[in-house]
């Protein structure tokens, strides 16, 4: 277990929501620097709420590869992956990197681009690629603000299992400590160092991954209309929630 010292950020009894609304009451957690968090939740638990809240309160400190990309389809990838060190340029050196790519920067988003299979792409506009396409130029643009931490919404939701495995790889390369919010519950057993798990406003599993199982992770899907549906292998047919997964469980 972490030291006191390791510990990223603390949540104690807060109530996480947008505005006046309430998602989820009382979240306590802890962020250990180190650490490869998967996020579940089925589909409106919270995991976005949460990352927001991580984000706020991490700061600069954190990269962020949002759910819905936030690309601009009118601009080139390399411009786009650019814009996740924006702030570190003066505005003159933007506009002219806009009209003339600055060289070292353009050699940078190349490397990321051959690690992400982007070559041949660094000039083609977003809107012209596939949705897997624009999901890589979206963690190019997270790996390339070089964080120690990563926060990802799904960033490899709509990725084969083969190569959503490579890309966690090239983030796991890159940070010291990563949550990062899914749906495909093996990879969260198998590539993670712990679990948090939300169901009904509740964080309901918090865990180490090699303590749990895929039935335990099933307890986070109610609305499934089938026990494996979301995943990417097939799990037992009976979902369940083990007491070890319950909050609280950490070891
Ligand atoms: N900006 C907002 N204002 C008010 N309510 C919101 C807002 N964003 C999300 N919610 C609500 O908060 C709840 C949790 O949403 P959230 O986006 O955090 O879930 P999620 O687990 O990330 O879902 P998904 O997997 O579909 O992305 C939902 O009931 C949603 O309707």
């Amino acid at each position: 277990m972490g030291e006191p010292h390791d510990t990223l950020l603390s949540l104690t009894g807060v109530d996480l929501g947008h505005g006046d609304r309430v998602v989820l009451p009382g979240v306590c957690l802890d962020l250990r620097r180190g650490e490869r968090v998967a996020l579940l939740g089925q589909s409106g638990a919270g995991k976005s709420t949460l990352l927001g809240a991580l984000r706020q309160q991490l700061g600069d400190t954190a990269a962020w590869c949002p759910q819905q990309h936030g690309l601009v389809p009118q601009l080139a990838v390399y411009h786009n992956v650019y814009m996740g060190r924006l702030a570190e340029h003066s505005a003159l050196a933007n506009l002219w990197n806009l009209v003339r790519p600055l060289a070292g920067p353009w050699r940078q988003v190349a490397e990321l681009c051959v690690a992400l299979g982007l070559e041949g792409l660094m000039r083609r506009t977003v809107g012209q690629l596939s949705g897997g396409q624009r999901q890589r130029v979206a963690i190019a643009r997270a790996l390339y603000q070089e964080r120690a931490l990563f926060l990802g919404d799904e960033p490899v939701a709509s990725i084969d299992p083969h190569q959503a495995l490579r890309l966690l790889a090239l983030i796991d390369a890159r940070h010291t400590t990563s949550v990062i919010a899914l749906h495909q519950r093996e990879l969260a057993l198998t590539h993670f160092d712990r679990v948090w798990g939300l169901r009904d406003g509740r964080l309901v599993i918090d865990a180490p991954a090699r303590s749990l199982s895929l039935s335990d992770l099933d307890a986070l899907y109610p609305d499934a209309l089938y026990p494996d549906a979301g995943s990417d292998t097939a799990a037992s047919a009976t979902p369940s929630t083990s007491p070890r997964a319950e909050a609280g469980s950490r070891s």
